[in-house]
């Protein structure tokens, strides 16, 4: 069942559309992640959701019911920031109570539920403790279990993990998708990093100057991004233009094959790293780097015609900085994108 339903959602600073015409749908149960570059207008659509930012025309749909004119704290929706906003004063137990009492209304100090909530965000027993005291990703949790205290319907978090250094956002965002398959919430998240995107949500959304420009799974995202602003968004550098037509494609590059059915014609290309393949013989090319990457060695070449092109190869057969090497083109890492 659709939980949230954004119809035609613009805001309007002035003269400029923040976010423009915005249609969107979170089922229940879903996770949904916005990704997109500073300013494509994701804070500004969470903000709409929560009741922060009133729009300019469209509507917002909670569970059916229209929300305009439901202020913030009737519409049943949990927020999280990035900077975590706790209650400095406040120990860890105040700050999840705190959470709870938005929800009773009352006094209680509802030692039972923060008890469980610090239990299920893996900080049991945490209670007492100074927030000061906590390190940056404890904080986090704390934060966490004071949004889902009240049971929002829906969960919002804006840049959640955006503070953290990489190895700590990879482990939470993990126990973050766990625990909220567990609880079955439903999550509109916003970040800029896609990795964390990609490993939290079910489905995302990718924006671009306040319009939805792709959404679908991770996978579908990542493997037929449907622009080259989606491709060099998500990190793909091998795009140039292209001629399309009987199965290959002309590009600065040489000939690349494309896969069977893609679009002919005036077109852009995106050859994934995967797909630029060593050869015994092919488009000629000097090794400028190679970085070793766990599973496998990201190479950047320069070859004898076009752009550099980005290359993974096992640690077994990467060439060194300096060898000249040739490449082929593997057609199942090809996309045929639309013109630039
Ligand atoms: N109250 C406001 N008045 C005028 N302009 C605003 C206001 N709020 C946001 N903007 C502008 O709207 C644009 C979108 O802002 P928003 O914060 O939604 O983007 P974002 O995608 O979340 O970016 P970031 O990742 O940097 O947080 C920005 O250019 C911002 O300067």
């Amino acid at each position: 069942m659709t939980l949230l339903r954004l119809e035609g959602v613009s805001v309007r600073f002035g003269e400029r559309a923040v976010v423009d015409e915005v249609d969107l749908e979170v089922a229940e149960h879903e996770i949904v992640c916005v990704l997109g570059p500073s300013g494509s207008g994701k804070s500004t659509l969470l903000r709409v959701v929560a009741g922060l930012q009133p729009v300019s025309a469209g509507r917002v749909l909670l569970g059916g019911a229209d929300q305009a004119g439901v202020p913030v704290h009737r519409r049943g929706v949990g927020l999280m920031f990035q900077d975590h906003q706790l209650f400095p004063h406040r120990d860890v137990g105040g700050n999840v109570a705190f959470g709870l009492r938005m929800r009773g209304g009352g006094r209680g100090s509802y030692g039972a539920q923060v008890a469980e909530l610090l239990e299920l965000v893996g900080l049991p027993g945490a209670q007492g403790r100074a927030v000061a005291s906590l390190s940056g990703g404890e904080q986090q949790r704390v934060a966490l279990a004071r949004a889902l205290a009240p049971s929002p319907r829906l969960l919002m978090l804006d840049e959640p993990l955006g503070q953290l250094d990489r190895g700590l956002r990879e482990r939470l965002v993990v126990e973050l998708r766990g625990l909220f398959s567990r609880l079955g919430t439903t999550v509109l998240a916003v970040t800029h990093d896609q990795g964390e995107a990609f490993a939290l949500a079910g489905r995302v959304v990718v924006m671009r100057d306040g319009r939805i420009a792709q959404a679908g799974t991770p996978l579908e995202v990542w493997q037929r991004p449907a622009s080259e602003f989606v491709a060099r968004f998500l990190g793909f550098e091998n795009v140039v233009p292209a001629t399309v037509s009987g199965g290959a494609a002309v590009t600065a590059w040489g000939k690349v094959p494309v896969p069977a059915g893609s679009p002919e014609g005036e077109r852009s290309l995106l050859i994934r790293p995967a797909g630029v393949v060593l050869a015994a013989a092919g488009l000629g090319c000097e090794v400028l780097s190679r970085t070793f990457r766990g599973t496998h060695v990201a190479l950047l070449l320069r070859p004898e015609a076009g752009p550099p092109l980005e290359a993974e190869c096992t640690l077994a057969g990467a060439p060194a900085v300096g060898d000249r090497v040739a490449v082929t083109f593997a057609p199942s890492e090809v996309v045929v994108l639309p013109p630039a």
